[in-house]
């Protein structure tokens, strides 16, 4: 790639220093010290790498980075915390997926794909916006010849479309010419996967300059944003959100791996495609290769690759020496305490609390949370964890959504009330069933 193109990305930003990420990754995950800053520095990295000269910047490849940690401790969402502060291109794989029956070895091609894909939806979220005012001027054009016909008075048109913007029409159905998707895909022989798929619609539409225009019955907000959505898309230049797209998932493409440890272990089943065989396949897509996406070649020399797992049974040793390698970092996460669950609870932004308290408010309902019921809360999830099985920070939802159940339910009942909740609205709703480990596996 030569340095014009690499201007075209949309680099992470100068000020998004280490420090600086972990700071924001601080503002919604506890704790995980190790990890954040791992993540942190291979980020900055790239940062780092964009800046060198040619090339010296071919030759520099991502640090991938190995996660140990218990479930729901918090691996995923650093990962695609990550990505988000980065505007990253992000997929998560589980990487047992390949040893189902169906596989084939190619098939971890698959991911490159989706991340190509990934990127494709990013490239669009981001020129939408550019061009939101000239395509809903264009779809407001023809909503009201669709409503009220061409030749309808200023006056008219103008009284219609007070009505849509301000909803009062959404409901109302109309019958709107838009473009067909009937989907007519076909699978090219002797390529594999999704490449050889080509979407005879579009083919036709392009080889005729035109698309397949039908007309349908649907109501003025379904209408609005399909027209939306096709003034918009008609606004982009496709090829270039598909080159500006890959190049982003080439430089800036994070892959989370999650399970890895469940295929480190040999194996025992017949009759599915082996672990070792799916580690084997794995391995060029890391190392770097060449992958044929539908938007062309795509190289995954320089996407950052984060593979997790708990490493219960296996131990990052049992995977192939090469795989081994090529995931230099290697961090521990912590199993989450009672301690750390309260934090999660009362410091975390937008935090579950802050969730129900707001959701319930539409109602006109006050939620008020004593300081000791968050207290009960995590120290009955960290009960239930133990007792019945460690599903780290995922138990704090089951656990909310139990003690909230009654109030969720009937919310719009209590209009105008406050309904208080401290240690004992908590034991009161939940100290039964967490103290029963039988029932606490179905509810809890
Ligand atoms: N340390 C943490 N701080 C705040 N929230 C957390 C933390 N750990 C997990 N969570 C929350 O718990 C949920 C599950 O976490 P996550 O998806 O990161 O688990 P994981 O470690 O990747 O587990 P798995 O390996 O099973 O995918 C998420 O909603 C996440 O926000």
């Amino acid at each position: 790639m030569n340095d014009l193109s690499m201007d075209n990305l949309n680099l992470t930003p100068k000020s998004l220093t280490p420090k600086a990420i972990v700071a924001a990754l601080d503002e919604h995950i506890v704790g995980q010290k190790d990890a954040k800053r791992a993540v942190a520095v291979a980020l900055r990295n790239r940062w780092r790498r964009q800046k060198l000269p040619a090339e010296l910047r071919d030759e520099v490849t991502p640090k991938n980075i190995l996660m140990i940690g218990p479930t729901g401790c918090g691996k995923t969402e650093i990962s695609r915390r990550l990505a988000k502060l980065a505007d990253a291109p992000f997929v998560k794989i589980e990487a047992t997926k390949f040893t189902e029956v169906g596989y084939v070895g190619r098939d971890v091609e698959q991911i490159a794909r989706d991340l190509a894909e990934e990127a494709i939806r990013l490239e669009k979220d981001r020129r939408r916006e550019a061009v939101r005012g000239a395509a809903s001027e264009a779809a407001m054009k023809r909503l009201l010849d669709a409503l009220v016909g061409e030749n309808a008075s200023e006056a008219t048109r103008e009284s219609f479309r007070l009505r849509i913007i301000d909803d009062s029409m959404n409901d109302k159905e109309v019958e709107i010419e838009v473009e067909d998707q009937p989907n007519m895909n076909m699978e090219l022989p002797g390529m594999g996967g999704n490449v050889g798929m080509i979407n005879l619609s579009d083919m036709m539409g392009k080889a005729f300059g035109q698309k397949n225009m039908k007309r349908r019955k649907l109501t003025v907000a379904q209408a609005w944003d399909k027209l939306i959505d096709e003034e918009a898309e008609k606004r982009m230049d496709q090829d270039d959100v598909a080159r500006v797209a890959l190049q982003n998932a080439e430089h800036n493409g994070i892959v989370f791996l999650d399970e890895i440890d469940k295929i480190a272990v040999s194996d025992q089943r017949g009759g599915t495609v082996s672990r070792e065989g799916v580690q084997r396949d794995l391995l060029p897509l890391i190392e770097g290769t060449t992958v044929s996406t539908k938007y062309g070649p795509m190289k995954t020399d320089h996407i950052l690759f984060i593979a997790s797992g708990a490493f219960h049974v296996s131990k990052p040793s049992d995977m192939l020496p090469e795989l081994q390698g090529r995931l230099p970092i290697r961090v521990e996460l912590q199993a989450l305490t009672e301690e750390d669950f309260v934090r999660i609870l009362s410091e975390t932004r937008a935090n579950l609390v802050e969730q129900y308290c707001a959701l319930i408010a539409t109602e006109e309902v006050t939620l008020d949370f004593h300081e000791d019921a968050i207290q009960e809360i995590a120290s009955t999830a960290a009960q239930v964890n133990e007792t019945v099985e460690n599903i780290g920070a995922r138990r704090l939802q089951t656990v909310m959504e139990k003690l909230l159940e009654e109030v969720s339910f009937d919310a719009e009942e209590r209009t105008g009330s406050t309904v208080t909740i401290d240690r004992a609205y908590v034991q009161d709703r939940l100290g039964e069933l967490a103290g029963d480990a039988d029932l606490s596996k179905y509810i809890l």
